[in-house]
């Protein structure tokens, strides 16, 4: 069952990764047919496990290398991109993220190669979306134009804060002017396409001090913020800090008020809030980031990645959670011995894709509208399944929810207040998904909707 652990308001991660990962999708399966339509088309993400030194809150995969290993690694991610294309029933590729760790601090050469591989063996629009993730430090932003020939288009730049006190007590090796000179930079070279990660609920961090740092960010950004409220990871160097008091963050409601103020601020400089983190204008959403919230098949590739596709095969109908093994140098062995290095293979119930479809797509500030409901849940509307819940008109009828002739969305309230509210909706989906089995279970035995352990 899937466990809540995004908050509303914070690291929304792009999915997969604190909502699905690990083990908190049941690993049973029960019979659900995959539309061929939803199986053509992915997007790719890949994973640069690499930084040169860690952040203090980040508790991502990744580390920092005892030695270059840049040339295997690139080997390895053209290998396993190849591979995993080659197992899905995927013939073209919609976008393209380079996320990390710190991709930016690979050479261009390895982004071209790995862009070189998948047009062999798929098509790649030339509309694509092709991210890359810059950390704005000088040797970063001296590659921003490499890069672009190499074939970026897009840049999401990890700015994280403009105070250079704070970016220092966080452990970021970048001072807010390298930061800004570093957004100039590529937005010169990327007009309309450079997107910025700015954290919010930071230690010291007041109200008054946040607004100031947003309308110095909006003076020199570009036309996508991403706003992620801080949050304090086990196991990190920050948890331990404010563990022993060493560290205060804000309150709650100190937070809670941060993020309704740049909500508002944001919309008054023309941006649109389109997803809970997520904000921009003249239409220069993240095409990569929306296929995510759009329950769309996405390709992991690289050291700890994660994925969600219909392999060839098997029946060739259920969607696969698939997980990536997280050390790198076991990651390049099992690559240099299998081609890849898939560690975990959970084939998803129809339950499991519609609560996944579910939690991403409200996440959305235009929710899910009935005609992309039935793409995955032809059987069942929205209204079906919600419509007679008394705990969901509850909802509706305090104004957190909206269920009208276009689908299921959050208000402006609710959106900040997602995480109360998806128990409630996953509830109901489940009861109604159980009470009413899908005409296609009796299609298929037990043996082919089991658990994969064996990974291939
Ligand atoms: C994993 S980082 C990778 C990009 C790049 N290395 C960087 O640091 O900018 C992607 C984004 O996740 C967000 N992030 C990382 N740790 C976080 C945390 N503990 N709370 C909230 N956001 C976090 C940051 O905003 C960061 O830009
Ligand atoms: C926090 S999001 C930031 C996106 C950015 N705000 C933007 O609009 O482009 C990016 C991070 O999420 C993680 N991520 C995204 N997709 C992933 C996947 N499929 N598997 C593993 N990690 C993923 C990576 O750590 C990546 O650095
Ligand atoms: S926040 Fe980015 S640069 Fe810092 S340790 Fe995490 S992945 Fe590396």
């Amino acid at each position: 069952m899937i466990k809540l652990t995004c908050r509303a308001a914070g690291r929304v991660l792009c999915p997969g990764l604190r909502c699905f990962s690990g083990g908190e999708v049941t690993e049973h399966a029960s019979g659900w047919i995959q539309s061929p339509h939803l199986t053509e088309q992915a997007s790719l993400y890949v994973h640069w496990p690499y930084c040169l030194r860690r952040c203090s809150y980040c508790n991502f995969n990744k580390y920092i290398p005892k030695k270059n290993n840049d040339h295997i690694m690139t080997k390895c991610l053209q290998w396993e991109t190849d591979t995993l294309l080659q197992l899905s029933q995927v013939s073209c590729i919609t976008s393209v993220f380079f996320g990390g760790g710190t991709p930016s601090l690979t050479h261009p050469s390895t982004i071209a190669a790995i862009l070189e591989t998948l047009s062999k063996r798929m098509s790649l629009s030339d509309e694509a979306e092709i991210t890359l993730e810059v950390n704005p430090t000088p040797a970063g932003m001296s590659k921003l134009d490499d890069f672009v020939r190499a074939g970026v288009n897009r840049f999401s730049i990890g700015v994280q804060s403009l105070q250079d006190e704070d970016l220092k007590s966080l452990g970021r090796d970048h001072s807010s002017q390298e930061a800004l000179k570093t957004i100039e930079e590529a937005r010169r070279l990327c007009p309309g396409r450079v997107s910025v990660d700015i954290m919010f609920g930071r230690p010291k961090q007041t109200v008054e001090s946040w607004e100031k740092e947003l309308s110095e960010l909006l003076r020199i950004c570009d036309d996508h913020v991403s706003l992620y409220q801080l949050t304090l990871e086990r196991g990190t160097q920050l948890f331990k800090q404010v563990q022993c008091g060493e560290v205060t963050v804000p309150a709650e409601d100190v937070t809670a008020e941060m993020y309704q103020c740049a909500r508002k601020t944001l919309q008054q400089h023309g941006f649109l809030q389109y997803e809970v983190s997520n904000f921009a204008r003249h239409n220069s959403v993240s095409h990569h980031n929306m296929s995510y919230w759009r329950g769309k098949q996405y390709i992991g590739v690289g050291p700890g990645a994660h994925g969600r596709f219909v392999p060839l095969g098997e029946g060739g109908v259920f969607r696969e959670a698939r997980t990536q093994t997280l050390e790198p140098d076991v990651w390049i062995r099992e690559v240099q011995q299998r081609g890849h290095g898939t560690r975990r293979r959970i084939q998803l119930s129809r339950l499991e894709l519609l609560q996944e479809v579910l939690v991403m797509g409200m996440r959305k500030t235009r929710g899910i509208s009935h005609k992309h409901w039935e793409l995955f849940s032809p059987e069942m509307g929205l209204c079906e399944i919600f419509g007679a819940s008394m705990d969901v008109q509850q909802l509706v009828q305090s104004g957190q929810l909206i269920l009208d002739d276009r689908g299921l969305c959050c208000s402006w309230d609710g959106l900040a207040l997602l995480d109360s509210i998806l128990p409630t909706l996953l509830v109901e989906l489940e009861r109604q998904i159980l009470q009413k089995p899908h005409r296609d279970h009796s299609v298929f035995t037990d043996g082919q909707t089991k658990k994969t352990s064996n990974p291939q």
